[in-house]
């Protein structure tokens, strides 16, 4: 059985890392959703550089839960058939030990350079920015997909979404697309795990509510 799991913040939220939604949504008193945004960055780069420096930070303190690992094992048992597609920019899954992960959105300790294209771990330096290590121009920025900006890798999750038997979205609101359209790519069986209902939870053949630590092993084990 081929399986698809698209995750979002939800899934992070019990390891300690704040959702979209957490905190009424607003990161220093700015909606985040107009700070992830090419135009902030041109704008601002140094709020946009600090808001992913803190982001950094704070991955740094947090460990995978029960969730991730629930579906690194999912993945050990089942192999290729299935694919995990998170909305999430953190590296919780990978930590967990889950090795396919595909990261719609960029990932946080990836840098990418504007100038010559190249992507680079990040340098945990707080506050000073590092010049490209390859072209030595200051022109990195954060390797993550701003509002506006075309996700990563659509024409895989595209057809790995037309394949699949079953797609299981976790911890995600669906307010934001294309993420939140891939419940209607799917063909067959569809199941949201979720604390709360999401903009999309009608769409689903079936929907469990509660927190990921407790559902995902529950529908994995
Ligand atoms: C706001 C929204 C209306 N805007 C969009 O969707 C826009 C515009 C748009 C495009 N198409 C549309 C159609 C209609 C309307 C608008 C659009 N989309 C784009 O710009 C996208 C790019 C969007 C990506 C932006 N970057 C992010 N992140 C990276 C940066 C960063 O992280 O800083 S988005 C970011 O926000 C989203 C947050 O959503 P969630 O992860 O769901 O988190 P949220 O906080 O919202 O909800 C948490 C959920 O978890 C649950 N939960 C909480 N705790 C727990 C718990 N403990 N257990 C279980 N569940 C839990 C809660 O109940 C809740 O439901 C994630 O995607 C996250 O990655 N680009 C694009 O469309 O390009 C063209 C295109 C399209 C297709 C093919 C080719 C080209």
């Amino acid at each position: 059985m081929k399986i698809v799991v698209l995750t979002g913040a939800g899934i992070s939220a019990e390891s300690g890392l704040a959702t979209f939604r957490d905190a009424d949504g607003l990161w220093e008193g700015h909606d985040p959703m107009r700070v992830a945004t090419p135009e902030a960055f041109a704008a601002e780069p140094d709020l946009v550089h600090r808001f992913y420096d803190q982001r950094r930070a704070r991955l740094a303190r947090v460990e995978p839960n029960a969730a991730h690992r629930a579906l690194a094992r999912l993945e050990a048992s089942v192999g290729d058939d299935l694919l995990v597609v998170t909305q999430n920019v953190d590296d919780l899954h990978e930590r967990a030990g889950s090795e396919r992960v595909h990261h719609m959105h960029g990932r946080l300790r990836s840098a990418w350079c504007v100038a010559c294209g190249e992507r680079h771990d990040w340098e945990e330096t707080l506050g000073d920015r590092p010049p490209c290590p390859a072209c030595g121009s200051a022109s990195l920025r954060p390797d993550v997909v701003w509002f506006g900006e075309i996700p990563y890798g659509m024409d895989a999750v595209e057809e790995a979404l037309w394949e699949c038997d079953l797609f299981v979205a976790i911890g995600t609101s669906g307010q934001v697309y294309p993420a939140a359209a891939f419940v209607h790519w799917a063909r067959h069986d569809t199941l949201e795990l979720n604390l709360d209902a999401s903009s999309t939870s009608s769409d689903f053949a079936q929907a469990r509510r509660g927190p990921a630590t407790e559902l995902v092993p529950a529908w994995v084990d």
